[in-house]
């Protein structure tokens, strides 16, 4: 199994290019079985999940054809409507293939994704949400068995807000007979370019980045033409890399509206951050300060930058609380901190932290995605050398992020 080993204390210095954000590209990739026409997407990440996602939608008969950043699909020949479970229990984003394959089809069959690291994460409000349409839907050994002839518009509000939730549903109203109003709809980014896509293939959708999405539903999409957006989370994480280890790092293909909050944050650390209207400059001579914060939906502090803002806390100037308020089981990355030199505190869903002078390298393991990122900016700020263990949940979520970290002057490297 792969690992990462790090020998930390330089300083990062040059150019990043950012990847397309993964929590955009998976739902868009499902997008495409709404039609039988294609759809081109650039700026699509190479990394693990993408993969995953291009193997079920395959399976399901889906063309999908791929190089490099570019993915053609074709959905003119599914020949199943059923997710399996050796798919989705290793991705759980896999739930995103329920909405538009009962849309277009009135049938599908999908693996309950079940829990995972960092919390229960059941999918009630997709299944309400479906039901609310019209669809006719049972649990059966682990399975999401769905029917429905024609979903009908409805108005629904979710419980709470969620992301995929309102992905599913967004998805599902495009091609359902009628108004669908989905209300307490998630606001992020990627709910924004999923929408975006969605209306270059022919879905009336308004109140796209609000949290009432109103769709009138449609008899067929057609094919288009989309470029995901930026990864908010690998830019803020990059930012949290400099942040730690110091430097003056410029990211490319990015944007900074959409990372507004996590952009004040690092300006209270003591970050320096400029902007254009595709890149962030950040520059850090200095020991972070600490900041506190707690984590929200959009446009909120991200809970997918909780665990990286964390590693910049642990070696700052003063002592932070960090408050997790969207997954009741996100602070593994604790721990493992804590096993490099930090002093982390958990009461509750707080992590108190008072910052120490340095981080220590010493063998860690990685327990998810962003606990993942988390030790390698923590491995970049350490004195010595710090072997992360369990890279499969890094390689979900992040495009050759060894290469570009050695790229800016890390010393990163991947073994065996
Ligand atoms: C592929 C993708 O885009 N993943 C993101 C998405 O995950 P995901 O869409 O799974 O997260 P949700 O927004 O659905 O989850 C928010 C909260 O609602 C709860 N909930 C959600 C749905 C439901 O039917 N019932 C329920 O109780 C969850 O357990 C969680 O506590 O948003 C999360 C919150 O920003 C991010 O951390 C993930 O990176
Ligand atoms: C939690 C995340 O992803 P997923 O929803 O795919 O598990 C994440 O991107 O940090």
């Amino acid at each position: 199994m792969d690992k990462l080993l790090i020998t930390g204390g330089n300083r990062l210095s040059g150019e990043i290019l950012i990847s397309g954000a993964k929590n955009a590209a998976l739902p868009i990739l499902c997008a495409g079985l709404l039609t039988a026409e294609s759809v081109q997407l650039s700026n699509v990440p190479q990394l693990q999940d993408v993969a995953t996602m291009l193997k079920l939608l395959r399976q399901l008969g889906l063309r999908a054809e791929q190089e490099g950043n570019r993915v053609m699909l074709n959905g003119a020949a599914i020949d199943s409507l059923e997710a399996p479970y050796e798919m989705v229990k290793t991705m759980r984003a896999s739930i995103l293939v329920l909405g538009p394959l009962l849309a277009r089809f009135g049938e599908a069959k999908v693996s309950l994704p079940g829990g995972c690291a960092i919390g229960s994460r059941p999918v009630d409000q997709h299944i309400k949400g479906l039901q609310a349409m019209g669809a006719e839907i049972s649990i059966e050994a682990g399975y999401i068995l769905a029917r429905a002839k024609k979903l009908r518009g409805t108005r629904i509000v979710t419980d709470m807000i969620t992301v995929t939730g309102t992905e599913n549903l967004l998805m599902a109203a495009t091609l359902a007979d009628g108004e669908t109003v989905l209300e307490n709809a998630a606001r992020e980014p990627e709910v924004a370019d999923l929408a975006n896509l969605l209306v270059k293939m022919g879905a009336k959708i308004d109140g796209i980045g609000t949290d009432r999405l109103v769709i009138q539903g449609v008899a067929a999409l057609h094919g288009a033409e989309h470029t995901v957006i930026a990864d908010r989370i690998e830019t803020g994480t990059f930012l949290c890399a400099v942040a730690a280890a110091g430097g003056d790092v410029i990211l490319k293909n990015t944007r900074s509206d959409i990372l507004d909050v996590a952009l004040d944050k690092l300006r209270e650390a003591g970050v320096i951050l400029t902007a254009g209207p595709d890149w962030i400059r950040v520059q850090m001579a200095a020991r972070p300060k600490a900041i506190s914060f707690r984590t929200t939906e959009y446009p909120g502090f991200p809970t997918d930058m909780q665990a990286q803002f964390m590693a910049v806390n642990c070696i700052a100037d003063g002592t932070s609380h960090v408050t997790e308020t969207i997954f009741e089981n996100r602070f593994m990355h604790v721990q493992e901190m804590n096993r490099l030199g930090a002093a982390i505190d958990i009461e509750g869903n707080i992590a108190i932290i008072k910052g120490v002078d340095k981080f220590v390298g010493a063998p860690v393991m990685a327990t998810d995605l962003r606990a993942s990122a988390s030790l390698v900016i923590a491995g970049l700020a350490a004195q010595g050398q710090t072997l992360i263990e369990r890279i499969y949940h890094l390689d979900r979520g992040y495009d050759r992020m060894e290469v570009k970290l050695s790229a800016v002057g890390a010393q990163i490297e991947r073994v065996k």
